[in-house]
């Protein structure tokens, strides 16, 4: 029997995932196709790390090892939704939680191999295993023309805004790169070279021929004075000061920069309490939050709550996560992420709230300089020409290079916070030097690795969509990079073996391909980017939350390289508000559509390897999505409206309707008719049942890991609904 592998994960999409894979396997079946579910939510992911710690019947196996092996061959295909990628109190929280729930797990901090252990299921751990290919996201024209029908809201832009991009012009990650093409396949060593001798930092690194190894360094005394500067300039210029970085995914070098911009920001909190905040194990890397939270029995908490005062009443104004609740963009690194949350910011006008709820300009300070002048052109221009329209702007979808933990992707076990100056060198099994950087206590260095197979097949997937959509191509590489120079080199030597007659392909920097888009987007015309991993990362937010209004709305393909395929549910996160407020008030907002799509996309694939019943559930499916945005009914943002589960009994009732209706599958056509008619008869009830049942609090028996059958019970409350899909068994 075809098999699809559906992910069991976090948050908003594991809550929708208890409405909807009923659904989906009860039609699936139908046509042939089993569905099956994998846990790697994070609490699954500690439970599956810490098998001794727990009796036999709360073990569970390593679902992530098993779909990591999985992609890799020709079989897969899996549907993969949004995951938490946990920053330390994300895990810590996570932890607690699951030590409540009677999991003899242990601490973070129980023992040094402990964490070592955990340090692994910490970040983006996830992502990076199964995406054994590279990406190809896009808005589909259905989405595109709902956005233009029903456009949602933009701020206003003016001329005279004062946002900013603040970024460091010398001494970081973008200026000190050095990058090598390996001729052969050889191992390498990284070591730090200094005064008192050689430590290997890491050894045995294997590298195969063509690949594409680059190093560098953020020097961090270089970015304390620019962080000290853009301070003292966002209070000159009464603006708020904010701070966007990728905790999460860049799980070892962005904590250390968020750190930092703590320790800037509160500069006499830790002249005088570093050392006690030190011994009691409290870093600002994990966050101001943790910080005052742990300090609480300590004897110096009143001196080092006034400190942080203080701090707030010298400094400029924070930017807020949560006014009411005093959460500032400094109390957990994980609550502001680039990737989302710089194009809110474009898509309100330039505006972030501050510490009394006021909307406020803002330095958007990301101190790396690789890839934040892409943002920096996008607010020009919307203050040159205003907010864009959804009406009539045109699309950037986006073809990415992830394959294979590519570029910045797989730093996390090359990246190393410096203890001593010296040299950090990196060394050939020959013992050549390849590549070298002085460096000094406490600075970040990382190297990264890019091989050979993912870029040829990354220009590949780039000529094909250009092909396949006849639209222009971008590759946004920047030739002043030394690891963009090797990479262009490649890119013009690869396209070669394509035939590119027609197609307009062309090679510009990252600002000058956001230019390009900008102002194709104006004229309404699409442009494919052609990206590495970080920019994959940003303009999968950036342009549908500006085009669409939201990340979730985009078709995420990943054709894995070995033949087989990952679907991924829309380009965001697991939108942990969400979650807020179904457990206020029952009503969640999160919008399946990327689900929906995916789904189509994994039957087609299902469809293709000799399950021809599948293209059928696969073109009823996306017909039933079209007419689901056509008759407006994606969830609500508001309680007492349409929700997530009103607009999954929407499309289930699509669904069977375009099933009964078409003419291809007998069989599906009959199996599916009693489900049309007990859809016509009572669908419009159980749509208001399901609106009538919102508006007071509900408990699911756990965030991280909620109770299955509570989180069942709040996510199927339809007698009648839940009747229907059972004449399916
Ligand atoms: N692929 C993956 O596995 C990814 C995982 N993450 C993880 O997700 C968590 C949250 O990250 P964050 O940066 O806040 O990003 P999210 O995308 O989760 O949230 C940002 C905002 O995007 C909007 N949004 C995204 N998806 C949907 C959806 N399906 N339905 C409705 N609205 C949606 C919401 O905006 P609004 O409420 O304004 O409508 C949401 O508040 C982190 O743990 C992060 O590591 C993040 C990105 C990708
Ligand atoms: O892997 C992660 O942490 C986040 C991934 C992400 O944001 C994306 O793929 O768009
Ligand atoms: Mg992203």
């Amino acid at each position: 029997m075809a098999k699809i592998i559906y992910t069991h994960t976090d948050e908003a999409p594991l809550l929708a995932t208890y409405s909807f894979l009923p659904i989906v396997q009860a039609y699936a079946a139908k046509a042939g196709v089993e569905v099956e579910t994998r846990d790697i939510s994070l609490a699954g992911r500690i439970l599956a790390t810490f098998p001794e710690n727990l009796t036999e019947a709360q073990r569970i196996g390593d679902a992530l090892a098993e779909l990591g092996e999985l992609a890799k061959t020709p079989e897969a295909n899996i549907i993969k939704l949004p995951n938490i990628s946990a920053s330390v109190p994300q895990l810590e929280g996570a932890i607690a939680e699951l030590q409540a729930q009677g999991f003899d797990v242990p601490d973070y901090d129980a023992s040094p191999e402990v964490t070592a252990r955990y340090d692994k299921i910490k970040g983006s751990a996830v992502n990076p295993v199964l995406r054994e290919g590279n990406s190809d996201r896009r808005a589909p024209s259905a989405v595109k023309n709902y956005a233009r029908k029903h456009p949602h809201s933009m701020g206003a832009w003016s001329a005279d805004s004062k946002t900013t991009v603040a970024t460091m012009s010398d001494n970081d990650f973008r200026h000190n790169e050095q990058s090598v093409v390996l001729p052969a396949d050889d191992s390498l060593t990284i070591q730090l070279v200094t005064e008192n001798g050689t430590t290997a930092l890491k050894e045995g690194l294997k590298v195969l021929e063509g690949e594409v190894v680059d190093s560098t360094v953020m020097r961090v005394a270089e970015l304390d004075k620019f962080l000290a500067e853009q301070i003292a300039r966002a209070k000159d210029e009464c603006v708020l000061f904010s701070t966007h970085l990728k905790a999460t995914m860049m799980k070892v070098s962005d904590p250390i920069l968020f750190g930092h911009v703590v320790r800037a920001f509160f500069p006499a909190l830790f002249e005088q309490y570093g050392e006690v905040l030190a011994a009691a194990g409290l870093s600002p890397n994990n966050g101001l939050a943790g910080i005052i939270n742990g300090v609480q029995d300590l004897p110096e908490r009143d001196g080092i709550l006034a400190a942080i005062e203080q701090g707030y009443a010298d400094g400029p104004r924070l930017a807020m996560v949560n006014s009411d609740k005093g959460i500032t963009n400094l109390h957990v690194p994980s609550d502001v992420i680039v990737d989302a949350s710089m194009p809110a910011m474009i898509r309100i006008g330039g505006k972030m709230w501050g510490p009394q709820g006021e909307e406020s300009d803002t330095i958007a300070v990301l101190p790396d300089s690789s890839y934040a002048g892409i943002y920096q052109v996008v607010i020009d221009d919307c203050k040159a020409n205003g907010a864009y329209d959804p009406t009539t702007m045109g699309s950037v979808p986006n073809v990415g290079l992830m394959a294979q933990k590519a570029e910045e992707y797989g730093s996390h076990d090359k990246t190393f916070q410096i203890a001593e100056a010296g040299r950090v060198e990196v060394v050939n099994a020959a013992g050549e030097v390849l590549m070298s950087h002085d460096v000094a206590a406490g600075d970040i260095w990382r190297a990264c690795q890019t091989k050979d197979a993912p870029i040829r097949d990354w220009v590949k997937l780039a000529v094909t969509r250009a092909r396949a959509s006849n639209t222009p191509a971008v590759f946004w590489l920047d030739e002043t990079r030394a690891h963009d120079r090797n990479l262009i080199a490649k890119v013009n030597e690869y396209l070669n073996d394509h035939d590119t007659e027609g197609l307009d392909i062309r090679i510009l920097s990252p600002e000058d391909a956001t230019q390009l888009s900008v102002d194709r987007i104006r004229r309404g015309e699409d442009t494919i980017s052609v990206t590495g991993n970080v920019l994959r990362d940003y303009l999968t937010d950036l342009f549908p939350i500006l085009e669409v209004g939201t990340s979730a709305k985009m078709l995420s393909v990943v054709p894995l390289m070995n033949g087989g395929g990952l679907f991924e549910t829309g380009a965001g996160g697991s939108a942990p508000k969400h979650v807020q407020q179904l457990v206020e008030e029952n009503h969640l907002r999160w919008d399946s559509l990327g689900e929906f799509l995916a789904l189509a996309e994994s039957f087609r694939h299902e469809a293709e390897r000799g399950a021809p019943s599948a293209a059928v559930l696969a073109d009823a499916l996306d017909k039933a999505t079209e007419k689901l945005l056509d008759e407006d009914l994606s969830p609500s943002r508001r309680v007492g409206e349409i929700d997530n589960r009103g607009s999954h009994l929407a499309i289930a009732r699509f669904w069977a309707e375009e099933l009964a209706a078409q003419t291809e599958d007998a069989a599906l056509a009959e199996a599916f008719k009693p489900v049309a008619e007990a859809f016509a008869e009572s669908g419009d009830a159980i749509a208001a049942e399901l609106i009538e049942l919102q508006g007071s609090p509900v408990e699911l028996g756990g965030y991280y890991r909620p109770d299955a059958d509570k989180a069942s019970a709040v996510m199927r409350p339809s007698a009648a609904f839940n009747e229907i899909l059972a004449k399916l068994a």
